[in-house]
């Protein structure tokens, strides 16, 4: 069963297309990473999951159903990126309120534990700092058991210590067989908390794969070195050679295959090599090919 179904959405604000042709399936107990630039239709895409705007053309279900009807059966939690508080109510009252809105919620003690909130179960709402805040946001996201969870760049306003025991958090109830979507720019945070990434840009899927598979697909290595105050041309001209960096005295070479690029640049050049180093791609350089070129 599918949690998540688009299929060739578009989303239109006037004279903008934030969402292009979107077509996504995400199976029910899956945690998905939606990792994109500013502005790629990532906040656009989750709002039209919760049936806060309606798609331009398209369809898109949420175990089979509309995103209205889902919301509706108290299938979707979500974390959106603002949201305050009731400042006069203790974080218990307020996950009290929220959570009997829900026809099938979880206990109230699991849902402060979840967010590791037992220790300020009695803290005003206006006394919280900036993490805790998020945390209380995520309680309420999690409050009616939803079987889908969404999160748009949820750790946005926190700091690492608040960031690792947030993902502990999320993935304790991903464990469940829940359904978790979340949108980040992070690509440490993607490739750590998903079982799947989906780079989006300019509202269209530009990779979908395990952070693995997104490396991989990006040509492999780069090959630096120093090369005092010799010419780099021609250097483009070398076997694998995707492109030709210089910077600082330093020449990268982008290459889809190091051993023939090495063995070339010793072999039929007379430049004098110097600090030689080979790094493999990482996702930030796939996640910036793969951007770059939408
Ligand atoms: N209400 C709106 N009216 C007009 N344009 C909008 C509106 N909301 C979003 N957009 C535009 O639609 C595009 C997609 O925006 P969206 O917020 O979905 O991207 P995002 O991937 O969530 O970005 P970010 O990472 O910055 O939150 C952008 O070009 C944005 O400027």
């Amino acid at each position: 069963m599918n949690a998540i179904a688009f299929t060739d959405v578009t989303k239109s604000y006037g004279s903008v297309l934030a969402v292009d042709g979107l077509t996504l399936e995400v199976p029910a107990g899956s945690t998905v990473a939606l990792l994109g630039p500013n502005g790629a239709g990532k906040s656009t895409s989750i709002n039209m999951l919760l049936g806060l705007l309606r798609p331009t053309s398209g369809d898109i279900r949420v175990f089979g159903e509309t995103p209205a009807e889902a919301v509706r059966h108290g299938s979707i939690g979500a974390m959106l990126q603002e949201g305050t508080l009731i400042p006069e109510l203790t974080v218990a009252e307020t996950v009290e309120f929220i959570r009997r809105l829900y026809p099938d919620p979880l206990p109230l003690e699991e849902i402060l534990r979840l967010a590791d909130l037992t220790d300020l179960a009695k803290r005003r709402a206006d006394k919280l700092s900036g993490g805790q805040t998020q945390r209380v946001r995520f309680a309420l996201a999690v409050a009616g058991a939803p079987k889908l969870l969404l999160l748009d760049e949820p750790t946005a306003a926190m700091d690492v210590e608040s960031r690792r025991s947030f993902w502990d958090n999320m993935r304790a109830y991903a464990a469940q067989g829940r359904t978790i979507l979340f949108a980040t720019h992070y690509l440490e945070e993607a490739d750590e908390n998903s079982d799947r990434v989906v780079v989006v840009a300019r509202g269209r899927v530009v990779a979908d794969g395990t952070a693995a598979e997104i490396k991989a697909s990006v040509a492999g290595q780069s090959v630096s070195f120093r090369l005092g105050d010799q010419s780099v041309s021609g250097l483009d001209g070398l076997p694998g050679i995707t492109g030709v960096e210089l910077q600082g005295g330093r020449v990268t070479l982008r290459t889809a295959d190091a051993d023939a690029t090495l063995d070339a640049l010793y072999r039929k050049t007379t430049l004098d090599v110097r600090d030689l180093q080979i790094h493999g791609a990482d996702l930030e350089d796939a996640f910036l090919a793969l951007t770059q070129e939408a």
